[in-house]
């Protein structure tokens, strides 16, 4: 066990919760279910579009702490295959949310050295929205700090039958084997390749599915659900499921 000791300023709780963390034992890629931002609003009364953009606000928080304890790879769900079937105004406010936060937020993950990269089908959104994250992608291909991934546009078994298609197509010519093919292979059809599998998925909101989230590549990961909704999830939170991921580490160790 060796304790954190960086200081993260005078946050008293998240510091303490960061110091009870095992360095040598960080999850590599940590993925979430960024879940709850619209009944966040209506708890308080507020449309749901006020959860979304609180909700896009705690996302460069919870990035800066998995950058900070040395996560490598942090992908965030953010806009599923399935959400095209919300109300359209809902949608339309959504796709606009990357223009908002890169003006904001791209200099500090720039100075962070976080590498921005996308996980989903770019052909069916905005070409707003897609020039927004493509300039955030160009901006910090060559960073090779942590990797902020986000999941938009995804669905994992979309991704999986596209994957399936394009290795029957390879194998009708002849450039793949039937006999070869395995996990390995396949995990290099899917949009996700070359990153590892999540070692731990968080999900908010107090929803215990996956949602048709990454089904092939959390096979082996911690699943960690909080009650919390997404704007209300905080850093502390955060390596509260950092240190529950760690402590069901020691428990397989000790099997
Ligand atoms: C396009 C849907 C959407 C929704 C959304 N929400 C709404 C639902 C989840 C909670 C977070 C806030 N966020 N938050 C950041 C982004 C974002 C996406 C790509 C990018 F390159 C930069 C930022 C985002 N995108």
């Amino acid at each position: 066990m060796k304790p954190f000791v960086k200081w993260f300023g005078g946050k008293t709780e998240t510091t303490e919760a960061a110091q009870g963390l095992d360095s040598d034992n960080i999850p590599s890629h940590v993925a979430v279910i960024m879940d709850g931002n619209g009944r966040w609003a209506q708890k308080r009364g507020l449309p749901r579009i006020a959860g979304h953009h609180s909700g896009m606000k705690n996302v460069k928080k919870i990035t800066m702490a998995a950058n900070d304890i040395g996560v490598r790879v942090l992908t965030m769900y953010a806009f599923s295959t399935e959400n095209w079937k919300r109300p359209k105004e809902e949608v339309d406010y959504l796709m606009k949310l990357p223009l908002e936060f890169f003006p904001k937020e791209i200099e500090e993950l720039i100075a962070n050295n976080v590498q921005i990269r996308m996980t989903g089908w770019p052909q069916d959104l905005p070409d707003y929205t897609l020039k927004s994250i493509q300039d955030a992608i160009d901006q910090t291909k060559h960073n090779d700090g942590l990797i902020l991934n986000f999941a938009l546009n995804y669905g994992s078994r979309k991704e999986m039958l596209s994957g399936v298609q394009q290795l029957v197509r390879d194998a009708q010519a002849g450039k793949v084997k039937p006999e070869e093919i395995d996990e390995a292979m396949f995990s290099r059809y899917l949009l996700t390749d070359p990153l590892p599998d999540p070692d731990l998925l968080i999900r908010t909101s107090g929803e215990l599915r996956i949602s048709n989230f990454m089904l092939w590549q959390l096979a082996y990961s911690e699943l960690w659900f909080t009650d919390l909704c997404w704007p209300e999830f905080t850093e502390r939170h955060f390596y509260e499921a950092i240190q529950e991921y760690q402590r069901r580490a020691r428990r397989y160790g000790g099997l």
